[in-house]
């Protein structure tokens, strides 16, 4: 089946609300929810149809953009390339001028509203951050709180706890001594372990191992409401195309991808290097973070690839 080339803009305003537009009933998908956009004429540059969709939907103009993600999906009529934009800034204002209803919501409403289903991926890329930081080497809580919360102080919104060295007792005392630095924030706080771990108060995602996701994958486990309470983020560790469909299979919010270039954390792990993380991205159909060897110097250059963001360790840990 040949593929529509769509594009589709998330919008948002002064105050990080999101412009959402009613699809007109008659219309493929109709009644649903939509990040308003188009179909891309043949020939025509991806951000001119970007230009040319907002003005005749919305009447606006934007004027700063970049990539959010890239989504090849199959309905049972037809498949879709959703090419999907930030829009941070325009002129006009917006309103239906096809006389579709359309509506200004904050980040947290979103999930309230129906959108087709190749939307899931992107609420969840409209709702990470950008910065993805992963726990180094530590000597004590003193210092792991001095780190953690330099970090969050540089504008890190999404931090892992790992800290493979120590004993699951200790995990969880030092977890605790965390669990305040992020509780009513909207800090992300994602730790290791058990998927039970996703039910607590204080936690707010879990990121799993390729092993984990491979067993969770062999057992045929898939997402639900029960065991990934609403709003809690699954991350899963991938390292290729193989486990990147297999967390698309399961339904996790986002994935890393490792090691892209070398890094010492895992001196024997062979880099992907960046054209094969370019064809990995690609073809992922969940966010994705790229991590290994990477620090914030590299951000925008993993975003303009189809990234979500950048993962690291070494360079937020040991400022
Ligand atoms: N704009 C948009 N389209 C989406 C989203 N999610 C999703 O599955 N789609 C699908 C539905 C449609 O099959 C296709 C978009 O085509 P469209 O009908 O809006 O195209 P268009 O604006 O050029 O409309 P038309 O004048 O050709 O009728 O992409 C989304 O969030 N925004
Ligand atoms: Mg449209």
């Amino acid at each position: 089946m040949k593929s529509i080339h769509v594009v589709a803009a998330v919008i948002l305003d002064e105050h990080d609300n999101v412009l959402i537009a009613r699809r007109p009933d008659d219309k493929h998908m109709g009644g649903l929810w939509e990040f308003p956009g188009g179909k891309v004429e043949a020939g025509e540059p991806v951000t001119d149809a970007l230009s040319r969709e907002l003005d005749e939907e919305l009447g606006i103009q934007p004027t700063a953009w970049e990539p959010l993600i890239r989504i090849h999906h199959s309905y049972p009529d037809k498949t879709v390339l959703l090419d999907v934009w930030t829009v941070t800034a325009f002129t006009g204002h917006a309103h239906g001028r096809e006389g579709q209803l359309v509506r200004w919501v904050s980040k947290s409403e979103l999930s309230s509203y129906e959108f087709p289903e190749a939307n899931k991926p992107i609420l969840s890329a409209a709702l990470l951050p950008n910065r993805y930081g992963i726990t180094g080497s530590y000597n004590g809580l003193e210092e792991l709180a001095r780190r953690v919360t330099n970090g969050l102080d540089q504008g890190m919104d999404m931090i892992c706890f790992r800290a493979p060295w120590l004993s699951s007792d200790e995990y969880r005392e030092h977890l605790e001594y965390l669990i305040p630095l992020f509780s009513g924030t909207p800090l992300k706080l994602i730790v290791k372990g058990s998927l039970e771990l996703l039910k607590e108060d204080g936690i707010d995602g879990l990121h799993l191992t390729f092993a984990q996701l491979e067993e969770l994958d062999r057992k045929g486990w898939r997402i639900e409401r029960e065991a990934v309470p609403d709003g809690k983020i699954l991350i899963a560790s991938c390292h290729n195309s193989a486990q990147l469909e297999m967390a698309a299979r399961i339904g996790v919010t986002c994935a890393t991808l490792s090691p892209v270039l070398a890094t010492d954390s895992h001196p024997d792990a062979k880099p992907l290097g960046w054209e094969a993380t370019h064809a990995l991205l690609e073809r992922a159909t969940v966010p994705v973070y790229c991590l290994g060897g990477l620090g914030e110097n590299n951000l925008n250059q993993c975003v303009q690839a189809g990234a979500q963001g950048v993962a690291s360790i070494r360079d937020w840990w040991n400022i």
